[in-house]
C-alpha cells in the first residue's frame, strides 16, 4: 500500500521555523516507528506571494486536495501589510480552508501540569483542564458577502456580513455533539442570539440537531461575550464549546493564555471524507506568524507538533502513536524544558525552538 501523503505549507515569519522541528518528528515515526509519509513542501501566505505574486498558487491549491493531510505552519507579517487585500497572506490560507471545505475546527485546550503554575489564571482554575472548542471554519463573516470598504455621503464605510445557511450550522453542530460522545458528553453553544439574527438561526439549528439525533448529550447555551468571561472565570465548567468563526477565533486565543501560551494550542480542520475514507484535513497551530520573535530562534514549537500528533489521530488512525508523541511532550515539561515563552518572570534559561524538537524526539526515543 502506498505511504500517506503529506503536504507542508510552512509560511511565513515563525512558521518555517516551528515547521522544521515538525520533520524531524515525522521523519523519526518513518525511522522508528516504520510509519512513513510521503512529503511534499510548497509555499502559503507571503512566501507565495514573493514567489508567485499570489499568497496561494492554483497549483499548491490542487495539491493539498490530493494530499491526505496539510501541515501548514503560519501566514503573514508587517511586510506584507500593504498589499492589496485579496493578496494578503492570509487569503492565502483563508482560500485553503474554503476550498477544502474544512468546516470544523478543533482547537484542543489542554493544560499540562508542568505548566498549571505558569498561566495568568492560579492553578487551581486551571490544572486538569481539558476543553474542546469545535470553530466552524468555513462560513460566518470571514467570508460572507456583501464585504469591502466603499464611499458613502462622501464617507468610507467597511463592511463585512455574518451569514450562515442552516446546512453549515447543523455540520458543525454534528461535528461537535459526535465528539462530545467521546469526551464528557456535554456541548455548550455559544452565539449572541440576543443581538444578532444569525445567532437566533444558530440556537435554533443547535437544538434541532440535538432533539433529533443527540438528546444524550448535555446541551447548554451561552452568549458569547458571557463565554469568554466563563472561560476565564471557570473554563473546566466546558467539555466541548461549539461557536462560529469569528468568535472561535476569539475563544480560542483566550483559551490558549489558560494552558500558558499561544505556542501550545495546536488544531485540526476537518472536511467530508474522501474516497479513501479519511477527512480532508489540515492540521496548524493556532499561533500566527511572530514577528515580533521571528528569526530569533526562541518560538514554542509544541502547537506545530501536536498538531502534527492530531494529524496522527485524526487523518491516520494512528492514536496510540499520537498519545506517545503528546507523553513525550508532556515528559520534557515536566523535565522543566521551556521555551522563551514559557518562562515566568522568575526567569531561567529556556531553550531554543530546536533545543524544545531535542528532548522532544529524546523523550520519543526514551519510549521505546
Ligand atoms: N493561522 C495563521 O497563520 C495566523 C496568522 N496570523 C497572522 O500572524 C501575524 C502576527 O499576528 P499576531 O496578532 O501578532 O499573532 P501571533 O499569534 O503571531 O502572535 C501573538 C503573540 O504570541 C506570541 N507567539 C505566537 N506564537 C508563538 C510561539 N509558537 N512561540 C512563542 N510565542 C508565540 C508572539 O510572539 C506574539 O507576541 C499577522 O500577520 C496575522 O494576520 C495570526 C493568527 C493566525
Ligand atoms: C486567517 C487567520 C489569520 C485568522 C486567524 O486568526 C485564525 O484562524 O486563527
Ligand atoms: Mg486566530
Amino acid at each position: 500500500m502506498a505511504n500517506p501523503s503529506l503536504l507542508i505549507l510552512a509560511g511565513d515569519g515563525i512558521g518555517p521555523e516551528v515547521m522544521d522541528q515538525v520533520k524531524r518528528i515525522v521523519g523519526w515515526f518513518g525511522d522508528k516507528r516504520d510509519l512513513t509519509f510521503d512529503v511534499s513542501e510548497d509555499l502559503v501566505g507571503g512566501a507565495a506571494y514573493d514567489k508567485h505574486g499570489v499568497p496561494l498558487a492554483d497549483e499548491t491549491m490542487a495539491k493539498a486536495q490530493e494530499v491526505d493531510a496539510v501541515l501548514l505552519g503560519a501566514v503573514g507579517g508587517p511586510k506584507y501589510d500593504d498589499l492589496d487585500f485579496s493578496l494578503k497572506p492570509e487569503r492565502g490560507l483563508l482560500r485553503l480552508r474554503k476550498e477544502m471545505d474544512l468546516f470544523a475546527n478543533l482547537r484542543p485546550a489542554q493544560c499540562f501540569d508542568a505548566l498549571a503554575d505558569f498561566s495568568s489564571l492560579k492553578k487551581d482554575i486551571v490544572s486538569g483542564l481539558d476543553i474542546m472548542i469545535v470553530r466552524e471554519l468555513t462560513s460566518g463573516v470571514y467570508f460572507g458577502e456583501p464585504r469591502g470598504i466603499h464611499i458613502e455621503d462622501n464617507m468610507r464605510v467597511g463592511v463585512n456580513t455574518q451569514r450562515y445557511t442552516e446546512a453549515e450550522i447543523e455540520r458543525a453542530a454534528r461535528a461537535a455533539f459526535d465528539l462530545a460522545r467521546k469526551r464528557n458528553n456535554k456541548v455548550c453553544s455559544m452565539e449572541k442570539a440576543n443581538v444578532m439574527e444569525s445567532g437566533i438561526l444558530w440556537r435554533d439549528v443547535v437544538n434541532e440537531v440535538h432533539q433529533a439525533d443527540y438528546a444524550d448529550v448535555e446541551l447548554s447555551h451561552m452568549y458569547a461575550d458571557n463565554g469568554a468571561m466563563q472561560l476565564v472565570r471557570a473554563p473546566k465548567q466546558f467539555d466541548v464549546i461549539l461557536t462560529d468563526n469569528l468568535f472561535g477565533d476569539i475563544l480560542s486565543d483566550c483559551a490558549a493564555m489558560l494552558t500558558g501560551s499561544l505556542g501550545m494550542l495546536p488544531s485540526a480542520s476537518l472536511g467530508l471524507p474522501m474516497a479513501n475514507g479519511r477527512p480532508k484535513a489540515m492540521y496548524e497551530p493556532v499561533h500566527g506568524s511572530a514577528p515580533d520573535i521571528t528569526g530569533q530562534g526562541k518560538a514554542n514549537p509544541i502547537a506545530c507538533i501536536l498538531s502534527f500528533a492530531m494529524a496522527l489521530r485524526y487523518s491516520f488512525d494512528e492514536g496510540a502513536e499520537a498519545d506517545r508523541l503528546e507523553a513525550a511532550i508532556e515528559k520534557v515539561l515536566a523535565d522543566g524544558a521551556r521555551t522563551a515563552d514559557l518562562m515566568g518572570p522568575e526567569g531561567g534559561t529556556s531553550l531554543s525552538t530546536t533545543e524544545m524538537g531535542d528532548v522532544i524526539l529524546a523523550a520519543l526515543d526514551d519510549s521505546l
